[in-house]
């Protein structure tokens, strides 16, 4: 019933050694969705992306992709395409011959390959004829895509696509992630940036230490929450800490920590008890200036899920 999935993975292990980098991993990755693989250093990710490209192959468990079991044969599956470590580039090529050289090693006419279309979709159409040597890391991540977008894959994946890249170079690599999507391509990519992930994916699969301590939605990571850290910057910050201090369910836990900050206030709590103190605020002539979490819900999930997992609890 789930052939029709871009990534099926159950019970996927793989040890180096004495290191188990997965540990009992499931995977479900549908076409058309962006699933994001995010986990403290060493988590297993990009281990986790080799397995999809064809790179390695697991100890144990069962692996499809595109319907069909992960082979062994070291090389990236038809219709998957993607760079773990970043991209492997010529780099006395420059971005247009490097593109020509992999669309001939695929036995495509470069002329016909839509190189200049790929070029544009990432935004390096000026600096087509620039050899890659000179690349920024940001601009290699971005010819990498290129390179993977030649293949038309129906699964990309892609280990911190994100990485180096300035707000255009984002806004690009976004804009045409989000296009494969809508396409029907089926994208698994890692990243520490819980903004790209929520800007991006919509699935998230959280690994530490080789498990999976959370996979789905990303609105239900969100909501895993319990009680949050926020800042609320007020008219009479004094006041609003003796108010916050007396409010059940509400802990004043301190300053923002920044040194221009010394007009806020960190409380910790859950949504009604914050409701109560905005309105005892209130009640008491003191305007809320600002009121946002410390760190975003997402974030916080994040950090709740692999510190528990870290610490054994
Ligand atoms: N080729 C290898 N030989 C030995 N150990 C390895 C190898 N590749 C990965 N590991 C180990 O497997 C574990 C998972 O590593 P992996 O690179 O998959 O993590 P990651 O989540 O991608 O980390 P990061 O966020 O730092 O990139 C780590 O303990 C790592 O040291």
């Amino acid at each position: 019933m789930d052939a029709h999935l871009a990534v099926r993975a159950r019970g996927i292990t793989k040890c180096f050694g004495d290191v188990v980098a997965l540990d009992d991993v499931d995977l479900d990755v549908a076409p058309g969705r962006i699933h994001g693989l995010a986990g403290p250093n060493g988590a297993g990710k990009t281990t986790l992306l080799g397995l999809l490209l064809g790179l390695a192959v697991a100890d144990g468990g069962g692996l499809r992709i595109l319907g069909s079991p992960a082979g062994r044969a070291f090389a990236a599956p038809d219709g998957v395409a993607g760079f773990v470590d970043g991209p492997g580039l010529y780099p006395a090529l420059t971005a247009r011959q490097n593109l020509a050289a992999l669309a001939a090693l695929r036995g495509r006419d470069a002329r016909t390959a839509g190189i200049d279309e790929v070029l544009d979709q990432v935004g390096l159409t000026d600096v087509a004829d620039d050899r890659a040597r000179g690349f920024s890391l940001g601009m290699r991540q971005r010819l990498g895509l290129a390179a993977a977008l030649l293949t038309r894959p129906r699964l990309l994946v892609l280990d911190e696509p994100s990485n180096g890249l300035d707000p255009a170079g984002k806004r690009h690599v976004h804009g045409v992630l989000t296009r494969l999507a809508a396409d029907g391509t089926g994208v698994v990519l890692s990243s520490h940036r819980m903004d790209d992930l929520e800007a991006l994916c919509s699935d998230v699969t959280i690994l530490a230490t080789g498990r999976v301590v959370f996979s789905g939605p990303l609105g239900k990571l969100a909501a895993e929450n319990g009680e949050l850290d926020y800042r609320v910057r007020t008219s009479d910050v004094n006041a609003a800490r003796r108010l916050a201090a007396g409010t059940a369910g509400i802990r004043v836990v301190d300053g923002t920590g920044a040194p221009h900050d010394v007009e806020a206030l960190v409380v910790r709590g859950l949504v009604p008890a914050l409701d109560e103190l905005v309105a005892r605020l209130v009640q008491s002539d003191i305007a809320v200036r600002e009121l946002a979490p410390v760190v975003s819900p997402l974030e916080a999930a994040f950090l709740a899920l692999t510190e528990r997992q870290e610490t054994g609890r």
